[in-house]
């Protein structure tokens, strides 16, 4: 039994471990490269799209401040004419409220006195106002987009104003529009009507930092965090970026500034919300290909065992045993690619070459190598098979009379001839049956199958005459003397049979030699 180490794998598992092994990194590093390259697709097109979007929001939003401020200029030139005319004043603010529908306006002097306003308040009119842009507007005397404060009336607010001239040219103050933040307003209203979906929303600051416009309203007035968009676009830039928002999330932010008046609008949208799409398309993928990468796992299943099938059987045959079984067992496997069938025939011509030499060897153990018959291991074989099958058979004891003579006078070679001849005349003489053996030096076995004493004994005298009448090279004609048993009729136990032909042939040599004994029946 061979040995097997708990350790040793299949070459079908390893067909198997590495074809899944490849199947499954090419398939995950695909779906990985494709959702990082994905990924990027995306946050770049969102990066651009909210620029796109804070692009346009920031220049609607300077026409609306441009055309507010025309408006504005407009009403100047109106009240230049009679400046003093607080009637006038009041019907240019009524007129511009009308005009706008949500721009509440006021004229206020230089000495910061507010002399008109729409929707008109007795409470304010003649009041001080004293705010810090009044004062920046009267130091300026030219159009100004105050930053972001509370008012008298507790609102948040902005304000647009244009200086006053009268028709000498001389200062009178200026007329504002106001712009409430966190109440519904002109500027309000056109920032709301650019909503925003899909998790995107977007804010206004105005320079200072201070939030304009943004879809939680509690928010609006809060003065932004130290954020790198909002420090980008409050100095001009344009752009895209990505950036953690003052709650931690990670936003894809497009940003654009309101050049009139420095105000920053900035779009963004949470990377989670950005690739959650993604990921439910990726896991829809991954979804969809599972039956294929399974039945592709079965499919790389099966080639594996047909691929390891024919080195398994080869394997399993490898013991080199020439028993048939085991020859047809490998004949039969059928290598259907070039390295099993080069090895099926490796291990064909192995056992082959093999069976041929064992066959030799054997041979060899049961022959007499310098005549060719067979040698005493080789009868016996022979005979226990005819007495197994209960085949009679006569026992011819031949032995050459005086062959000392011949090697004492020609040579020990020349004797080994004369040995080499006489059994081609015993093989001549004898049938394709008989059985012809060397068991001594000068003493050959001839054993007839199916032959009784008087048969065999023709045989023995044919071939004595055969053997006399053969010149042999250099010594010339021999003789031999036979001795005859048979099995059973002599004995059934055939070391008696071998004994009674020895016996027979001791007699015939003792009376005269060259002639034929039959062993006597007793
Ligand atoms: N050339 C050769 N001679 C062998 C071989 N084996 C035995 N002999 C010789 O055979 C001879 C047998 O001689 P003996 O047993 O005295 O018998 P013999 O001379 O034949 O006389 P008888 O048998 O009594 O007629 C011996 O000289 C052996 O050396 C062999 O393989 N080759």
């Amino acid at each position: 039994m061979r040995f097997r180490s708990p350790f040793t794998f299949k070459l079908r598992q390893l067909i198997l471990l590495l074809a899944i092994t490849a199947t499954a990194a090419i398939l995950f590093s695909g779906l990985y490269i494709s959702y990082q390259v994905q990924k990027e697709r995306v946050i770049e097109d969102t990066l651009k799209s909210n620029h796109v979007f804070a692009s346009k929001l920031a220049s609607a939003t300077d026409h609306f401040l441009a055309a507010a401020m025309q408006q504005l200029e407009f009403s100047a030139k109106i009240i230049a004419k009679d400046i003093t005319n607080t009637e006038l004043l009041q019907a240019e603010t009524n007129r511009l409220l009308k005009q706008t529908n949500s721009f509440n306006s006021v004229v206020i002097n230089k000495l910061g006195v507010l002399k008109a306003a729409s929707p008109a308040s007795l409470n304010i009119i003649n009041k001080r106002v004293d705010s810090p842009h009044s004062k920046q507007a009267f130091k300026l005397q030219r159009p100004l987009i105050s930053r972001p404060y509370v008012s008298l009336a507790n609102n948040l607010m902005v304000i647009i104003s244009y200086p006053l001239f009268d028709e000498a040219g001389n200062y009178y103050g200026y007329i504002g529009g106001s712009l409430y933040l966190e109440q519904q307003s002109i500027l309000n209203a056109l920032l709301k009507q650019h909503s925003y979906d899909g998790g995107a929303y977007f804010y206004v600051v105005a320079d200072d930092k201070t939030l304009l416009y943004h879809p939680v309203s509690e928010r609006i007035g809060e003065v932004g965090q130290n954020n790198p968009v909002i420090n980008r676009v409050l100095k001009g830039e344009d752009g895209h970026a990505r950036v953690i928002n003052s709650l931690g999330m990670h936003m894809l932010a497009g940003f654009s500034p309101v050049k009139l008046a420095n105000w920053g609008v900035v779009a963004q949208r949470s990377e989670v919300a950005t690739l959650a799409t993604l990921d439910t398309f990726q896991g829809l993928l991954l979804k969809r290909m599972l039956p294929i990468v399974l039945i592709t796992f079965v499919l790389i299943g099966v080639l594996a065992h047909f691929i390891a099938k024919p080195l398994r059987l080869l394997a399993d045959s490898a013991n080199l045993s020439t028993d048939q079984q085991n020859v047809a067992n490998l004949k039969s496997i059928k290598s259907w690619y070039f390295e099993s069938q080069q090895l099926k025939a490796a291990m064909l011509e192995g056992v082959n070459i093999l069976q041929s030499k064992m066959g030799q060897l054997r041979q060899d153990a049961l022959t007499d190598p310098l005549t060719g018959a067979h040698n005493r291991r080789g009868l016996y074989l022979l005979l226990d098979k005819l007495i197994q099958e209960q085949v009679p058979f006569a026992v011819l004891e031949i032995d050459i009379d005086f062959f000392k003579r011949v090697n004492d006078t020609f040579g020990h070679d020349v004797g080994d001839e004369v040995l080499k001849t006489l059994t081609c005349v015993i093989k001549q003489v004898s049938r394709k049956d008989d059985i012809v053996a060397r068991t001594g030096g000068e003493e050959f076995l001839l054993i007839l199958p199916n032959e009784n004493s008087d048969s065999a004994f023709v045989i023995a005298e044919r071939l004595r005459n055969e053997v006399a009448n053969t010149p042999m090279a250099k010594v010339g004609c021999i003789n031999v003397s036979i001795g005859i048993a048979t099995w059973p009729q002599h004995s059934d136990d055939i070391d008696q049979v071998y004994k009674c032909a020895d016996k027979a042939l001791y007699h015939a040599k003792e009376t005269g030699r060259n002639k034929t004994v039959i062993a006597s029946l007793n």
